[in-house]
């Protein structure tokens, strides 16, 4: 946690979900209208094809929805393809960029994150800017390095806490149920911080910094408390209301 930052829980449901799950985004809705804490933040990135549909659901309550990708230009013969503008037009508040299966699957290289941050800004969106090493940097003692190059490259020099958010997403921790220990996130995050505050000036004491990569309601207090942690980004607990609010939870538990 930083003091005077609101904490953002995000979910992330990734390629899964059709008309079906929606029972659990009103579940999560509700959750949070039931007055789970309003100090906490909550936003859930759904597939687009569930985006009009979740974020009328969710306009009745505080939970948020978003994209997970975009495109860097706003329209265009980009077959299946989806612009930031049109996530906007479906009821999206932010998108995700530069997500590490994103990174893996389509070569994604940074200079395209950091286009597609400010394709999101452009369309309104604030944009969620992933970050985070894999094993073999880890173990070659890369991992820091590998942080500082992912912030030069895929953070716009633009970057705002209101239109930017930072995510920490260690590879190795992505749906293995593995984490790093609290020590390391707290190691990683206070790099990530004094790194974004060289690249933006003092405004990034205000930036969040979510932690992903195998949270869920057992490990959430422990590493939601970390220094320099201001929220998580949440794969598969997402899926389930029942976990994903037991996250947000450990917030009341701190
Ligand atoms: O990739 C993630 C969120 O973007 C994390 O996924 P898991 O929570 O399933 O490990």
């Amino acid at each position: 946690m930083t003091p005077g930052i609101r904490p953002l829980v995000a979910g992330n449901w990734k390629m899964n979900g059709t008309g079906a799950s929606l029972n659990e985004l009103r579940m999560i809705g509700n959750g949070f209208l039931g007055g789970l804490d309003a100090e906490t933040e909550a936003l859930v990135c759904v597939p687009a094809t569930l985006l009009t549909r979740a974020s009328e659901i969710l306009s009745r309550t505080p939970v948020k929805a978003g994209g997970q990708d975009c495109h860097v230009r706003e329209s265009g013969a980009f077959t299946g393809c989806i612009s930031a503008e049109m996530l906007k037009d479906a009821g999206a508040s932010h998108v995700i960029v530069g997500h590490s299966e994103c990174r893996a699957d389509r070569g994604e290289e940074d200079a395209e994150v950091c286009a597609k941050a400010s394709a999101a800004w452009r369309a309104g969106l604030t944009a969620i800017i992933c970050i985070g090493e894999s094993n073999e940097q880890r173990q070659r003692g890369q991992a820091l390095d590998v942080l500082s190059q992912q912030i030069a490259g895929s953070v716009p020099n633009t970057a705002t806490p209101a239109n930017a958010i930072v995510a920490y997403e260690p590879i190795w921790a992505i749906g293995t149920g593995l984490t790093p220990t609290a020590a390391d996130v707290a190691e990683a995050h206070a790099h990530i911080r004094a790194r974004l505050t060289e690249k933006l000036g003092p405004v990034a004491a205000k930036m969040r910094i979510l932690y992903g990569g195998s949270v869920k309601p057992s490990n959430a207090v422990e590493l939601l408390g970390v220094e320099n942690v201001d929220g998580a980004l949440v794969g598969g607990a997402s899926l389930k209301a029942a976990d994903f609010l037991g996250i947000a939870e450990a917030y009341q538990k701190m």
